[in-house]
C-alpha cells in the first residue's frame, strides 16, 4: 500500500494523508480529489518532506476518488509556493488558492461558447452594430474576442446575440492559443538597445537564473527591448511569463504585444470570466500558451517549460499584494526564475531602492538605457511656487500652468494634469459646526464623488448619498467640500476651457479593460485635449501628442511620511512627468508645490536621479530599513476595541528579548478602524542576519487569542496604515 500526502484548498486543513493501490501510479504534484468526511475536495499531491504531517495509521487511510487528467504541478512550482508559505509566514494551502484557482482540473466542463455571425440582421440596426458587424465579419470568438475585434463594448455584442445575429458554438477549452512568431515585426534597435537586448538574448540562450535590473528613462523602448529577449525564448520554444502592475495597462500591452509577434498573448487577471481562466490555466499547463501577460497572481501558473520572466514597471507598489497573502510579486517573481533556474528580467524608469541596491552589489546585471528612442528628448521640468504664486480663490491651478494648458490648445497638443487623488473632494465639512463626515466603519474622512452623487469610503467602499443637511446639526445647505480630488480639477478646466476636451482617468472611470482600452484609443484619436488622471494614467502610456504635464500637488505623497513616502513621490512625478514629449515634440512638466526647496523635489527638476537615489539609499541605511534591515508589521483587529488592545498587549508581552530586533508598539494603527475593526499595530525590525520568519513563528503562533481577533503578519510592509 502506497500513502501519498495531500494538501487542499482549505487554509483550515492541515495536509491529510491518503492512500493508492499498489498498482497505482501517481507523480509527485498531481491534482487529486479526495475524501473528507462525506465531501469530496480537491487536492495537490505534496512532498511529504516539506510538510508536518499528522500521521493517521495505516487502517485509517483512506483511499483516493481521482487523479485529475492535467500536467502534475512542477516541483519548483511547488517549491515557489512552500518558500512563499514559509517567507511570508502564510499557510500553504492559501497559497494553493492560487496556483490552482478553483476546481478547474477536475471539472468536467471543457467546453466554452463561441459565437460566428450567421447573417441575420437585427431589427435595429445602428451605427455602432454596423460598424462592429463589418469588422467581425466571419470571425468566430467569445464575446470579448468579438467585441474587441469588432471595436464595440461587451454590451452591443450581447445585444447582436439576442437579436439573433450571432450562432452559439461550444468549443474545446483545450483550443490552443495562437503561436507567436518571433520575426513578425522585428524593430530596428538603436546602438543602447542593441547592447541591453543582446544581453538578455544571451542570458535567454544560457537558460539559467539571471537577475537583470533594465534600467531606461522614461521613452527610451525598454518594451522594444525586452521583447528581444522574449523572442529568443520563442525560438527556443519556451514559455514567457511578463507581469505588470496594474490590469488597466494590459489591453495596451497586448496590443503592442500583437504588433510585435502577430498574435494575443493569453492574459490573466482578476476582471477575467471563468472560463477564460479555465482556458488559460490548461494551455500555461500542458504548455500550449506559449505567452503569458497578468497581474500578480499570475506568478502562480503552472508553467510546465517556462524560459523566461519579466517584471514591467517593477518599481510598482501594486506589485505588493495587501490581503490574503502578502506577498510582494516582483520578489516572488525572482524566487520563481531561481527555483525554475531560468532568467529574469526587472523593468523600469524608476526602480525600487532594494533592486538598485541588489544590483550595485552585483547580485543584478545592470543594462542602462540612458535616453528616449528616436528624435525625443527627455521632458524640461520647472516647479511653480504656490507660496509666491497662488491660484484664484477656490481653484488649484496656479496662472503659470494654466497659461501653458491654454498655449497647448492653442496649438492642437495634449495636456496631462496629475492628481494622486480620486473623486470631487477629500474631506466634506459642516460651515456651521465644523464636523468633518466620516465613515461609520473606519476612521477615515468620506470622500465627496461628484460624478456619482454619493461621498465614498476609499478603504471600506461604504457609500451614501451626498446629505442635504449636516448629519450632525441638521442645518441646511451647510455641507462644503474640501480641498482638490480629480473630479474638481476637470471642473476647473471645464469652467475655464470650456472648448476643451476632457477625460477623467482614474480607477474610477478604467475599471475595465475595456474601459482602459477605449481610453487610449480616444487620447491616440486625438479625441481628448486634456486628461485628468491619478496615479494610474502615469505609467506605461505612450501619446505622442502630449507635450504637457502638470503635477497639481508635488507635496501631497511628501506628507503621512511612511518608510517609502519620498521614493515613491520621486517614481510618481518621474513617471507621470515621463510622459510629456515623448514624440517629436517637446515636453514640459510643471511641479506645484508649497515648498519647492524640498529635496525630492528639487532632485526631480535638477533630473537628477542619481542624487536622490544616493540620498534615499543613505537615509535607509541609517534608519535600519529595507534593504538594509528587515521589517514586518504585525496587526491585531477585532470588533471590540478593548479586545483588540488586549490581545496585542499579550503579544507585545511575549515578544523575545534578542539582541538587534526591537519592538514598536503596540499603538492603535494609523487606519485605528477598518472595516468595523479596531486595529492596533507592532512594527518589528531587525538587522538582516536575524531570522526575522522563525522568530515571529515561535513568538506568535505559541499564543492564543478568540476568533473573534484577527492577527496578521505582513513581512517587508508597503501599507503603514
Ligand atoms: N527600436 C525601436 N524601433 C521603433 N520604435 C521604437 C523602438 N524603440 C522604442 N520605440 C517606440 O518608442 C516609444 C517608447 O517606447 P516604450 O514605450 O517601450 O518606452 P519605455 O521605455 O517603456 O517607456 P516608459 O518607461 O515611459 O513606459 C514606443 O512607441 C515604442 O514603440
Ligand atoms: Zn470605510
Amino acid at each position: 500500500m502506497n500513502r501519498i500526502t495531500v494538501i487542499t484548498r482549505n487554509a483550515a486543513l492541515g495536509p491529510l494523508d491518503y492512500r493508492i493501490d499498489d498498482e497505482q501510479q501517481i507523480a509527485m504534484g498531481s491534482l487529486v480529489r479526495v475524501p473528507l468526511g462525506p465531501r469530496q475536495i480537491d487536492g495537490i499531491v505534496w512532498d511529504r518532506e516539506m510538510v508536518e504531517v499528522n500521521p493517521v495509521p495505516d487502517h485509517k487511510l483512506r483511499k483516493i476518488i481521482a487523479i485529475a487528467d492535467v500536467p502534475p504541478i512542477s516541483a519548483p512550482l511547488r517549491r515557489l509556493a512552500d518558500w512563499v508559505s514559509d517567507y511570508y509566514v502564510a499557510p500553504l494551502p492559501s497559497i494553493l488558492r492560487m496556483v490552482m484557482p478553483s476546481s478547474y482540473a477536475l471539472d468536467n466542463a471543457r467546453t466554452i461558447t463561441e459565437y460566428r455571425a450567421n447573417g441575420v440582421l437585427p431589427d435595429r440596426m445602428t451605427p455602432k452594430r454596423a460598424a462592429a458587424l463589418d469588422a467581425i465579419a466571419d470571425a468566430e470568438g467569445t464575446i470579448s474576442e468579438l467585441g474587441r475585434i469588432g471595436g464595440v463594448s461587451e454590451a452591443v455584442i450581447r445585444g447582436l446575440i439576442k437579436s439573433g445575429c450571432f450562432d452559439a458554438e461550444q468549443v474545446s477549452i483545450d483550443r490552443p492559443f495562437d503561436l507567436p512568431n518571433p520575426q513578425f515585426a522585428q524593430p530596428k534597435l538603436n546602438e543602447y538597445q542593441a547592447e541591453a537586448a543582446y544581453k538578455m538574448v544571451e542570458q535567454v540562450k544560457a537558460q539559467k537564473f539571471a537577475c537583470q535590473m533594465l534600467d531606461g528613462v522614461t521613452g527610451s523602448g525598454k518594451t522594444e527591448t525586452y521583447f528581444e529577449a522574449v523572442a529568443e525564448a520563442f525560438l527556443q520554444g519556451k514559455q514567457v511569463l511578463i507581469l505588470l502592475p496594474e490590469i488597466a495597462l494590459t489591453e495596451p500591452f497586448l496590443d503592442r504585444f500583437e504588433a510585435r509577434f502577430g498574435v494575443r498573448p493569453a492574459s490573466w487577471h482578476s476582471g477575467m470570466k471563468s472560463t477564460q481562466r479555465r482556458r488559460t490555466w490548461h494551455a500555461i499547463a500542458n504548455g500550449s500558451a506559449m505567452a503569458l501577460v497578468g497581474a500578480r497572481s499570475a506568478l502562480f501558473m503552472p508553467f510546465t517549460n517556462l524560459g523566461l520572466i519579466i517584471v514591467d514597471e517593477a518599481h510598482e507598489a501594486s506589485f505588493k499584494q495587501e490581503d490574503g497573502v502578502r506577498y510582494q510579486a516582483r520578489d516572488t517573481a525572482i524566487m520563481r526564475a531561481m527555483k525554475e533556474n531560468v532568467p529574469i528580467i526587472l523593468a523600469s524608469a524608476t526602480h525600487a531602492i532594494e533592486t538598485r541596491y541588489m544590483a550595485q552589489l552585483g547580485k543584478y546585471e545592470t543594462l542602462t538605457l540612458p535616453s528616449r528612442f528616436g528624435p525625443a528628448k527627455m521632458p524640461s521640468i520647472k516647479s511653480v511656487d504656490l507660496t509666491s504664486e497662488p491660484p484664484e480663490r477656490g481653484r488649484w491651478i496656479a496662472p503659470t500652468l494654466l497659461k501653458e494648458i491654454e498655449q497647448r490648445l492653442d496649438m492642437g497638443e495634449q495636456s496631462l494634469l496629475f492628481l494622486n487623488r480620486r473623486g470631487y473632494a477629500p474631506l466634506t465639512l459642516c460651515r456651521t459646526c465644523g464636523t468633518r463626515i466620516e465613515c461609520p466603519n473606519c476612521s477615515s474622512w468620506m470622500v465627496e464623488h461628484r460624478f456619482t452623487h454619493r461621498l465614498a469610503c476609499h478603504h471600506c467602499g461604504h457609500a451614501m448619498p451626498i446629505p442635504k443637511n449636516c448629519p450632525e446639526c441638521d442645518e441646511q445647505d451647510s455641507l462644503v467640500a474640501c480641498g482638490p480630488g480629480v473630479e474638481r480639477i476637470a471642473d476647473e478646466v471645464r469652467d475655464l476651457f470650456p472648448d476643451a476636451r476632457t477625460i477623467v482617468a482614474t480607477s474610477d472611470t478604467l475599471y475595465s479593460q475595456d474601459r482602459a482600452a477605449e481610453f487610449v484609443r480616444r487620447v491616440e484619436a486625438h479625441e481628448v485635449d486634456i486628461i485628468i488622471g491619478t496615479q494610474l494614467v502615469t505609467k506605461g502610456y505612450h501619446f505622442p501628442d502630449l507635450t504637457l504635464v502638470g503635477i497639481i500637488d508635488a507635496d501631497l505623497g511628501l506628507a503621512g511620511g511612511d518608510l517609502r513616502a519620498a521614493e515613491r513621490t520621486f517614481q510618481q512625478i518621474s513617471q507621470a512627468a515621463g510622459r510629456a514629449g515623448r514624440g517629436a515634440k517637446h515636453g514640459e512638466v510643471y511641479l506645484q508645490s508649497h515648498n519647492p526647496s524640498n529635496p525630492v523635489l528639487q532632485a526631480i527638476v535638477a533630473g537628477d536621479r542619481e542624487g536622490f537615489y544616493e540620498q534615499e539609499t543613505l537615509s535607509r541605511k541609517s534608519a535600519g530599513a529595507p534593504p538594509f534591515g528587515r521589517l514586518a508589521a504585525i496587526i491585531i483587529s477585532s470588533e471590540d476595541e478593548a479586545e483588540a488592545i488586549s490581545i496585542s498587549r499579550a503579544i507585545g508581552a511575549a515578544a523575545p528579548k534578542i539582541d538587534d530586533l526591537h519592538i514598536y508598539g503596540p499603538a492603535p494603527a494609523p487606519l485605528s478602524m477598518l472595516r468595523g475593526r479596531y486595529r492596533q499595530r507592532l512594527l518589528v525590525q531587525a538587522n538582516r542576519q536575524i531570522e526575522l520568519q522563525n522568530i515571529l513563528r515561535s513568538w506568535i503562533y505559541a499564543l492564543e487569542w478568540p476568533r473573534s481577533v484577527r492577527v496578521n503578519i505582513d513581512i517587508d510592509p508597503y501599507n503603514f496604515m
